[in-house]
């Protein structure tokens, strides 16, 4: 029998007898799964009345429990340790869905599990089939699965995930992003990668020197893909999927993820995707009904007051957390600075602060040494924080699916939770419409002072002005629809590249496209 890799929870996989699995170890097992995010089960049970469509050609049958999936028994123990009991309806998908050796798109809800919605399925492939046989363990690192995601935080944040999920098993997660030195990530990097998460450009550093070839990547996932094209990371993407040694599409499984799917993704989908699955789950780019949302109307000058008035009747706590977003990162410090100044301790977050400094901050609110988080559009997307409970638009976003996301930071995992939106009717006309979609959509009462905003704005909607800063229009909200059904899907012509910017920072920089640029 080969000697067990050292490493502590690190298995290893022997050709003849299969996947080893290292001994437990009490102390790893704290630290990986003390922060499992307890789901309260008060709204879990309502996720099975969410309509699910699955379309494509022959479309496995979904799971309704983990004991209907064929999973590795150590994946099972994992999943037990994170005390989660029932799947969430993208898991029941999902893991029939890659276990057949199916593409994905999927779109479902903020916080409804969409993490291990990938992780699941490819862990379980992994632990059950082994690593490649013509491996070599000299050269480049070859990750067998890839995820890209676009923020340094939902990186770090997927990985952990990743860690807690292949604990034990022979599969090795590692993870590099951007705005640090390289220096300790290629150490990680060199002493094997089994599973790599990744921001395209640091991956692409990595690949540029060397040091890790995509030559054995089997399953591919871009997390939060409508976001990577948000933030100019399509040729990106384009150059690691198709330029580099990735094996072709009808050599892989490629999965999408995201809670939002404007419609270039869906095109993009059609590039990086085989004869896939899509699956949606709730409306597409629809808000959680766990989410209680109230818009109230503020003018500018009045919006630090009324928010002192809020934190003071409604108090943020360690079981409380408050996230507060705001437009600019200047805006973000200032407001964090006041609420210091009146007694609410806040600490802020946005792309000015180097990445230190954003660990701290978001360590000090998760720990609630601050229960008070100012942010920009930094932290909208994926960003897994328990306890988070309420969330305040202080500047409410021009793009209403940022507002998705934004207000998607609570309410996650069957959990509930309240979401506050100052609306400016000066500033903020323009999203009118669409923001009582999302309320109606959701079952939210819409106020009267919107609905009369709404009459007399004559538009701000997607509907009225193409949406999505002008790329070519949003996904239809409110159908649950996969794009190859309608008719103009196979006339479209993708805009230029440059006008969907192309920076392709590894960083929160501004999205080309949104509108807000140079703000985050
Ligand atoms: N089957 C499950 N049972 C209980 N909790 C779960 C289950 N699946 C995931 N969770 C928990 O739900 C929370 C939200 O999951 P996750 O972050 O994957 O959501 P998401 O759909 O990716 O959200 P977003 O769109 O905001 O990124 C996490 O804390 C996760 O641990």
């Amino acid at each position: 029998m080969p000697a067990p890799r050292r490493e502590r929870g690190v298995g290893i996989w022997d050709p003849e007898q299969g996947h080893i699995p290292a001994p437990r170890d009490d102390a790893l097992e704290a630290q990986l799964f003390k922060s499992a995010h307890v789901a309260t089960g008060i709204n879990f049970a309502k996720y099975d009345d969410i309509p699910i469509e699955a379309s494509g050609n022959n479309v496995p049958k979904g799971i309704n429990a983990f004991s209907e999936a064929k999973l590795d028994p150590l994946l099972i123990e994992n999943i037990e340790l994170a005390t989660y009991t029932t799947p969430t309806p993208v898991q029941k998908y999902s893991l029939p869905i890659v276990e057949a050796g199916r593409d994905l798109m999927a779109c479902a809800q903020t916080g409804s599990g969409k993490t291990a919605g990938f992780l699941f399925p490819i862990l379980n492939e992994l632990f059950m089939k082994g690593p490649p046989p013509n491996r070599d363990t000299r050269g480049p690192a070859c990750p067998v699965a890839l995820i890209l995601s676009p923020t340094r935080e939902l990186t770090s944040q997927i990985y952990d995930e990743a860690r807690r999920f292949a604990y034990r098993s022979w599969v090795r997660p590692v993870v590099v992003y951007g705005g640090v030195p390289m220096r300790e990530q290629m150490m990680g990097v060199r002493r094997g990668v089994d599973l790599m998460v990744a921001t395209p450009g640091r991956l692409l550093d990595f690949i540029e020197r060397g040091m890790v070839s995509l030559k054995h990547v089997k399953y591919l996932i871009l997390d939060e893909a409508d976001r990577m094209l948000d933030m100019g990371f399509e040729p990106q993407i384009r150059r690691i999927v198709e330029e580099e040694d990735c094996p072709a599409q009808d050599k892989r499984v490629t999965l999408m993820f995201s809670a939002t799917f404007p419609r270039e993704i869906q095109y993009l989908a059609r590039d990086f995707l085989g004869d896939y699955i899509f699956l949606s789950v709730g409306r597409v780019g629809a808000a959680s009904e766990n989410v209680t949302q109230r818009v109230i109307e503020v003018a500018e000058h009045e919006k630090h007051e009324v928010l002192l008035d809020i934190l003071t009747v409604e108090p943020a706590s360690a079981t409380n957390l408050t996230l507060i977003f705001v437009e600019t990162k200047k805006g973000a410090d200032m407001l964090a600075h006041f609420l210091y100044d009146n007694n609410f301790p806040a600490t802020a977050i946005h792309g000015d602060r180097d990445q230190r400094e954003r660990e701290r901050a978001l360590h000090s609110f998760r720990t609630a040494r601050t229960p008070i988080l100012v942010a920009t559009a930094v932290a909208a997307r994926g960003l897994d924080i328990a306890n988070v409970t309420h969330v305040i638009n202080y500047d409410l976003p021009s793009d209403i699916d940022d507002y998705v996301h934004r207000i998607g930071r609570t309410g996650r995992a069957g959990n509930t939770g309240v979401a506050t939106a100052f609306f400016d009717q000066a500033k903020n006309f323009n999203v009118v419409r669409d923001l009582i979609t999302i309320l109606r959509d959701a079952n939210q009462e819409v106020p009267d002072f919107l609905e009369q905003v709404s009459r007399y704005s004559g538009g701000g909607g997607r509907g009225g002005r193409g949406g999505r800063g002008g790329r070519g229009g949003g996904f239809s909200r409110g159908n649950t629809r996969d794009f190859r059904k309608e008719k103009e899907y196979n006339n479209y012509q993708p805009p230029a590249r440059d006008s969907w910017g192309g920076g392709g920072q590894d960083s929160w920089g501004p999205p080309p496209s949104s509108g807000q640029g140079g703000y985050w």
